[in-house]
């Protein structure tokens, strides 16, 4: 099977070989401090094993979850947010086709899959009910803390409309909680009304549990095949943890984008050429906003989809302020093609093309474009995809998991935790008028 890669080579301008030196000490020494389970955060490396060390009785008990819900469901929701959604859905959007809840049954031959819990607009809950209809369909809420309020609010819909339309105790057989081992409301509502119940392990953050139930459970609906998934991670986690600096991408990876960092990059934009990336890189984003971005350091995450986004945000990036390094993910081969043909009176010009494919064009873009933001000064990484599939899924997701356990300890931060994040919901539960947080209200009400 083909691996994963990263390559630098085009960079090479911007990154001197006693920088790389000096910063592959550090990388190793970050790869020590992660490995030994000492550093910062070091109650958050379940994920570290994951792939060779899951429960095997669960993983199964998701295979038949998923089977049933084949069976007995045209549609599932899936009701989470942040890590308790990014990764199935860009494992789905990746893996299964680009138009997957459009197409004939025939084609997809599983439910169709809708997401919810991921903001809280009353429009798009209120139409998602429209779009599921009279139809038969199930949930799966993945909360890990069990106390998120936008998944929370789904929910409460969502089980009531099941418990409308099948009677509680049928209802029951439709949902899927996915969470916690003991702690939180929803462990609580599951044990109550005995849902099936996976777990989120407490060693693994959201960000980091993809491969948990978190995300195998809606990536078994969709009909991809989850053993592929954990086999690709393996590999990875293999390389990861084994190879030397020049034989292992993730650290390479972590150490390049360090270094231009320090040199003012202070951006990093992930760029694909393939739109059933889109979702890749809002789970990479995830992944390295929320461990990176903390202490008042970080590099900050953003993405673009090409070539689209290059006739929107091309001309920043190729012209804009210098503060941008670019990675490109490149899908080295897409599962279809279309062979472009030639014409009688060549019209629109386009008959210098004729015989080549959409790839061809698609990847000349690429390479193109690589040079073209090089030469503006964007250093440009590649990380190199082999095939749209399982096996490089599962090696992508463990690769970047890595690298940015790597990278965080060479910033200097915890990269496991997110304490960031609590303020929002501070200020949102005080306006909202939760119980315990009377103060908190009155104080913001004046700033209004
Ligand atoms: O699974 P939970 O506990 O609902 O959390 C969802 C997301 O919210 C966060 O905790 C941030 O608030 C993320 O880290 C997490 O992925």
């Amino acid at each position: 099977m083909k691996k994963i890669t990263f390559d630098y080579s085009k960079a090479s301008k911007f990154i001197a070989d006693h920088e790389m030196e000096s910063m592959k000490k550090i990388a190793l020494n970050a790869k020590d401090e992660l490995l030994s389970r000492e550093g910062a955060g070091n109650d958050f490396l379940g994920w570290i094993d994951l792939p060779v060390q899951y429960d095997k009785d669960e993983f199964a008990r998701i295979k038949q979850a998923a089977d049933k819900i084949k069976s007995d469901s045209e549609v599932l929701i899936v009701i989470g947010i942040g890590g308790s959604y990014l990764g199935a859905r860009a494992a789905i959007e990746f893996l299964r086709h680009s138009f997957y809840n459009t197409v004939s049954k025939e084609v997809r031959k599983t439910p169709e899959i809708y997401y919810a819990g991921q903001n809280i607009s009353g429009t798009y809950l209120k139409e998602l009910i429209e779009v599921i209809g009279n139809r038969d369909f199930s949930v799966n809420i993945i909360s890990k803390s069990g106390t998120t309020t936008e998944p929370a609010i789904a929910f409460r819909v969502f089980k009531e409309m099941l418990e409308n339309k099948y009677g509680k105790e049928e209802a029951a057989k439709r949902i899927y909680a996915t969470t916690d081992k003991e702690r939180g409301a929803l462990k609580n509502l599951a044990t109550e009304e005995g849902y099936e119940s996976f777990v989120v392990p407490d060693d693994v953050g959201g960000r980091f549990s993809v491969l948990t139930a978190v995300g195998l459970l809606p990536i078994a609906v969709s009909g991809a095949n989850i053993d592929a998934l954990m086999e690709g991670a393996q590999e990875a986690r293999e390389e990861a943890l084994q190879a030397d600096f020049e034989n292992n991408n993730a650290l390479k990876y972590a150490a390049v984008r360090n270094i231009l960092f320090r040199k003012g990059k202070l951006v990093e934009i992930l760029a694909n050429y393939e739109p059933n990336l889109h979702y890749v890189s809002e789970w990479w984003k995830q992944l390295f906003g929320e461990s990176e971005g903390k202490d008042q350091k970080g590099i900050f995450n953003a993405s673009v989809d090409l070539t689209t986004d290059l006739h929107s945000m091309g001309q920043f990036i190729q012209d804009g302020n210098r503060i941008l390094m670019e990675t490109i993910l490149n899908l080295e081969a897409p599962s279809k093609d279309i062979e472009l043909k030639e014409e009688k009176v060549d019209l629109d010009g386009l008959n210098y093309l004729s015989g080549k494919t959409m790839d061809f064009v698609n990847k000349n873009a690429m390479n193109g474009t690589m040079l073209a933001h090089t030469d503006g000064n964007v250093p440009n990484l590649m990380v190199n995809i082999p095939a749209q599939d399982e096996h490089s899924l599962g090696q992508l997701f463990y690769f970047f998991e890595f690298a940015v356990g790597i990278s965080g300890y060479i910033l200097g931060v915890n990269p496991f935790n997110q304490p960031g994040v609590e303020s929002y919901k501070k200020n949102m539960f005080a306006l909202l008028g939760k119980p315990g947080f009377e103060a908190e209200r009155e104080e913001l009400l004046k700033r209004l």
